[in-house]
């Protein structure tokens, strides 16, 4: 099935066309490159590489105007000017959860399709999508119009499900960052959750949303004591992720409005933010729960 508009489809099928390279490009590429990244954090092989094939080939397409990712400094100007319209601007997270490579677990790739110039809100997306290293290789896409999961193999994807929905009776949660670094009122938010659903965290934001969409339930990356931003990327992963988990019948939320409603900082694309998504329930609780600590 392919994807009314052609700049979307453009990107979807260089990707699908990749993931077979990225994912055998990954063996040999499991140390650290010794460098870090401009959020500060240590770079493995893997992360640059995968950072400039896909630079490579998503800058190269016809309509694409910005390349940008965790793993750069900078954007990139492909041409064109997002701007005026002509084009539209990638958000990348080349290889989300990496340090998964040492402990040989899931890992994902992140890529964000925004209809502006970069850093956008997250409601200038047009599209999205994951892919998921898990046993097999799958991607799920939010279009404006639907979501769809695939399955990839030898370069070409394969449908398995349409309309993608979050199920309406929540199995499992996740929440990331330690948990003495974690405020008052999110641990009592966590204890209360807790309580009734299925702990899941992996260590790879992929694999734990993949587990939302497919049981129900939340997953969070919470503003910490030590760091109340939180570790996750607004461009590369909660605009995205976002898009995705609203796209599907969910919520997202910074801890007080839906992501895709955050005004980006225009000076700092690599800005972070607390990450919440789920079912519309649980991220209400959450709201409630966090509505004291809105600054
Ligand atoms: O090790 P922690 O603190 O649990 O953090 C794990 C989180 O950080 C991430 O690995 C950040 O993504 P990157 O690996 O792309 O930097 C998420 O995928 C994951 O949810
Ligand atoms: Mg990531
Ligand atoms: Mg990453």
């Amino acid at each position: 099935m392919t994807v009314s508009d052609p700049i979307v489809e453009s990107v979807i099928t260089t990707l699908s066309r990749s993931v077979r390279e990225i994912r055998q490009g990954l063996i040999g590429r499991r140390g650290s490159a010794n460098a870090e990244n401009p959020s500060g954090e240590t770079q493995m092989e893997a992360d640059i590489w995968a950072d400039d094939l896909l630079a490579d080939r998503l800058s190269s397409i016809d309509g694409i105007s910005q390349y940008a990712s965790e793993e750069r400094d900078t954007v990139l100007d492909c041409g064109g000017d997002t701007s005026t319209g002509d084009g539209y601007a990638v958000a990348v997270d080349p290889l989300d959860g990496s340090s998964n490579l040492k402990s040989n677990n899931a890992m994902g790739t992140i890529v964000g399709i925004y209809d502006a110039p970069l850093p956008a809100r997250g409601d200038e997306l047009v599209a999205a999508a994951y892919v998921l290293y898990g046993p097999i290789t799958t991607m799920v896409l939010a279009t404006d119009e639907t979501v769809l999961e695939y399955e990839l193999t030898g370069g070409e994807r394969r449908l398995v499900r349409r309309d993608v929905t979050l199920p309406e009776d929540p199995v499992v949660y996740g929440f990331g960052g330690r948990v003495p670094d974690w405020t008052d009122e999110f641990r009592s938010y966590a204890r209360a959750i807790e309580q009734e659903y299925k702990l899941r965290y992996g260590g790879a934001m992929i694999g734990d949303i993949n587990q939302v969409l497919t049981y129900g339930g939340v997953f969070g990356y919470p503003g910490l004591v030590s760091r109340p931003e939180g570790k996750l990327r607004l461009q590369f992963e909660g605009n995205p992720i976002g898009y995705i988990v609203e796209r599907a019948g969910g919520r997202s939320s910074n801890g007080h409005q839906s992501l895709l409603t955050v005004d980006p900082n225009a000076d700092d694309i690599h800005e972070r933010t607390p990450v919440f998504v789920g079912n519309d329930a649980l991220i209400d609780r959450l709201e409630a729960e966090l509505a004291d600590t809105r600054m």
